[in-house]
């Protein structure tokens, strides 16, 4: 496992605690601007892509003296980060709690470049599996798959949970404007409603059901299915017609065969890809399927990007490290809880949420990879809602609430939909820099009081209101732009988020690819399903389970 001293007891993060505790407080961001000329110079970053135009990375407005700068940079070094990352990208067991590489960058390894797990290249695989996505998307879309009564598919549901459906639908919805014609739909949730709602638009003459699951042993995922299939068969009664409309994703042959899928039709991945890592690998198909594979090979190719340049950049000019550096300056020692992701493109809805499971799912964490109790704080809650609909809902509390959310805002220079000739993005851009200038800036009681007076009030009633109109500012974001969002820029988008959560969970040396934490809850409901088809009244748990239970049955069959 680990040889690493926990976080707090790492000199560098003791020298930060003096700095911090010296100068935290008085950290002003308007302030560093007022100081330094060349503070964006300084604070910025600007990746050239080979497609697709450029990514700007702004960090100055963030409560970042050059000191603080320097000695998190360091902090990056005394972490073992760039070995870490070595390690990763070398096939390296680094999921040590289930003993498994960590690969996913495999899997968007354009260069083809062996890369070893156990001494086997696993590239030839990787390659194989794109091959027959690429094939099977071609078939689909040039219409020599055709469903049991010889229409062509128009239809793709995929489903699956957690990473086997939240890339898939996020990535999906992002590329809308690549879209091939083919409608796609997600079920993810047991809640009956979710795929019975779906079902209702669906004719089965001509829909796919992707079956994305990488265990094949997810209760959601495997009751929904046999509820598609039975849909399925009450509709065309031929069993062997199953295999024109049902194909899995996974890593389990043995359970997609015995579910009754035709193992021809499986698209296989592998362990050492993690599920909220997985929209890269086959679990990807309904990404393909919708934009084609073209456009599914870029979204590969721009990750591969970013995977280059978090590998080769030094660490003050690597985009992933930063944005990692900048979430510990806040969670460790400013103690911010969240982290919000504001998208400033509505094609982006999906972005936080899809981030929201690959952060926290990854680095919500109590030890260490050696498993000593940390005492400090690991990942932050990830949350967010694309701007400018979060503007008129929560941003009240992260302009003048009494806590500290460090945000990122991020939105494309150029839309796909120039509605209005146009001038509606320039308003979504003038929204999203007017935030992060807003939150940095604040409003002083000076300003306000001047503003109040113009407005003609004055005495008691501009007294009373003045508290209330007084924004503290000192509030930090990273800012980033990109040219526009094609499956290249968003690859890279991607990428670099992946590799700041696993720069995070280096320095706070916590395994971030495994998840006993969800275990519990799906051990009780098993036992739990059992006691609510039970007549008898439940006394087995603590007296308010017992009381939801009782609760549950008197009231289930009542008219
Ligand atoms: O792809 P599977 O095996 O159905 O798992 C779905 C999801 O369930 C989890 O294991 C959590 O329960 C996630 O990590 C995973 O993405």
């Amino acid at each position: 496992m680990s040889g690493k001293v926990l976080l707090t007891k790492d000199p560098v993060y003791q020298q930060i605690k003096e700095y911090y505790n010296g100068h935290g407080a008085s950290i002003n961001i308007k302030k560093l601007f007022d100081e330094d000329d060349i503070r964006f110079d300084k604070f910025h970053l600007k990746l050239t892509t080979p497609a697709d135009g450029d990514i700007l990375l702004d960090y100055s407005k963030n409560r970042v003296t050059d000191d603080a700068w320097n000695l998190l940079l360091e902090l990056a070094e005394s972490r073992d980060v760039v070995k870490m990352r070595n390690d990763m990208f070398g096939g390296e067991r680094i999921n040590v709690t289930e003993n498994r590489a960590v690969l996913h960058v495999a899997l968007r390894n354009r260069s083809n470049k062996p890369i070893l797990v156990d001494g086997k290249d696993v590239m030839p695989e990787v390659n194989a599996v794109l091959e027959h996505m690429k094939e099977f998307t071609e078939q689909i879309h040039n219409g020599t798959w055709r469903g049991y009564t010889n229409k062509k598919i128009s239809d793709v549901v995929n489903i699956g949970i957690g990473g086997s459906d939240l890339g898939p639908l996020m990535v999906s919805e992002a590329l809308k404007p690549y879209n091939q014609g083919i409608r796609s739909h997600f079920v993810s949730n047991v809640d009956g409603t979710h795929i019975a709602e779906t079902l209702k638009k669906l004719d089965p003459e001509t829909t796919l059901f992707i079956i994305a699951s990488k265990t094949f042993t997810t209760q959601e995922t495997i009751t929904n299915a046999t509820a598609a299939k039975r849909w399925f068969l009450e509709r065309c009664s031929e069993k062997e017609q199953v295999a024109k409309h049902f194909v899995a994703l996974s890593t389990n042959k043995e359970k997609v065969a015995a579910f009754g899928i035709d193992t021809k039709n499986m698209f296989e991945f592998w362990d050492w890809v993690g599920g909220r890592y997985s929209l890269w690998s086959a679990i990807g198909l309904s990404i393909s399927l919708a934009i084609g594979f073209d456009n599914f090979e870029k979204l590969l190719e721009g990750a591969h990007y970013m995977d280059n340049h978090f590998m080769t950049a030094p660490l003050n000019e690597n985009a992933p490290v930063i944005l990692a550096l900048m979430g510990i300056w806040y969670s460790n020692f400013y103690g911010a809880e969240t982290h919000a992701l504001l998208p400033y493109d509505q094609y982006l809805h999906r972005f936080a949420a899809y981030f929201q499971q690959g952060d926290m799912e990854s680095n919500g964490k109590g030890v260490t990879k050696s498993g000593e109790k940390v005492d400090f704080a690991t990942g932050p809650i990830v949350w967010g809602e694309p701007g400018t609909n979060g503007q008129h809902a929560f941003y009240q509390l992260i302009h003048q609430g009494t806590r500290l959310i460090p945000c990122d805002f991020i939105a494309p220079v150029q839309t796909h939909n120039p509605v209005e000739d146009g001038a509606m993005h320039t308003i979504l851009l003038a929204n999203y820099l007017a935030q992060t200038e807003a939150l940095m800036m604040g409003k002083s009681a000076e300003q306000a009081r001047a503003e109040l007076e113009k407005a003609g009030l004055a005495g008691d009633a501009l007294e009373q209101l003045l508290p209330h109109k007084v924004f503290t500012g000192n509030r930090p974001t990273n800012s980033i732009l990109v040219k526009k969002v094609t499956p290249f820029v968003l690859g890279a988008l991607i990428a670099m988020y992946e590799h700041k959560i696993f720069t995070q969970g280096v320095i706070w040396d916590v395994n971030s690819f495994d998840q006993w934490g969800v275990e519990l809850g799906k051990q009780l409901a098993k036992a739990i399903e059992v006691d609510l088809v039970d007549p008898n009244k439940t006394t087995s748990h603590d007296s308010s389970t017992n009381g939801l239970i009782n609760f549950i049955k008197i009231h289930k069959d009542q008219q």
